[in-house]
């Protein structure tokens, strides 16, 4: 199983984002001020992408995001870099099907990070709640532009699909989602609603955020 009560990963997948400086042409710690403002209460670090930062200046652009994240009391995730969510004590890492064996990563990161893994198919779901996985990540739902080698998107369906083949672990929606489609998205089973560009290419992040917290408020969130 996994490593934290998935009761408290299930409340902070709500809302959360995830950038890297390559995703917004606004300083990547003004946008997550404005979205930690704005409700959030996930944020994943995800420094991908032609002309993404590496080494010394990617670490000090994440201690610096974490720093924020620890203020605020938001999680902060490192997407695929396990060597730096450990080297900075992030709350947790995410990794996809490509990246670094779930079940590795959950030896080498211990019990108290969350680690969120990356699902396309059924199969690939019971693996990483085998491997420990706290919450899956399950998308394209719709289609993204900000993930240049994504799959075809699939629709809620693939959240129900999840659910009817008994996997309760949390999960979160990810591709395309934005305040207009994600109460369908819940209303499908996702615990969370994972967004980039809907927050970090909003005119006001801050006002994206309220729009997408409050599609809980009145949601009938599992
Ligand atoms: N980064 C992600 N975060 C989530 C989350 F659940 F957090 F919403 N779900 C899915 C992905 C995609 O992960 P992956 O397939 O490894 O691609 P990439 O490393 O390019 O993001
Ligand atoms: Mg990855």
């Amino acid at each position: 199983m996994g490593g934290l009560d998935p009761a408290f990963v299930r409340e902070k997948l709500k809302v959360y984002l995830i950038a890297g400086s390559k995703d917004t042409s606004s300083p990547l710690p003004v946008v997550l001020n404005e979205a930690i403002a704005g409700g959030i209460t996930l944020f994943q670090f995800r420094e991908k992408g032609p002309g993404a930062m590496e080494g010394q200046m990617k670490e000090a652009l994440a201690m610096q995001l974490l720093k924020q994240c620890r203020n605020s009391g938001v999680p902060f995730i490192v997407n695929d870099d396990v060597d730096l969510a450990l080297q900075i004590d992030a709350d947790g890492i995410h990794v996809g099907q490509d990246d670094e064996d779930a079940a590795e990563v959950r030896k080498k990161a211990g019990k108290n990070k969350i680690l969120g893994v990356s699902v396309h198919t059924v199969e690939e779901a019971y693996t990483a709640v085998e491997a420990g996985a706290d919450y899956l990540g399950a998308g394209p739902i719709y289609k993204t532009g900000s993930k240049d080698d994504a799959k075809k998107e699939s629709g809620p369906e693939w959240i129900t699909e999840i659910r009817r083949n008994g996997i309760d672990i949390p999960v979160a929606a990810i591709g395309g989602i934005n305040a207009g489609n994600g109460k369908e998205v819940i209303e499908a089973g996702a615990d969370g609603l994972s967004v980039i560009s809907a927050i970090t290419m909003a005119p006001s992040p801050y006002q994206a955020a309220v729009e997408l917290t409050s599609l809980f408020k009145d949601s009938k969130s599992r």
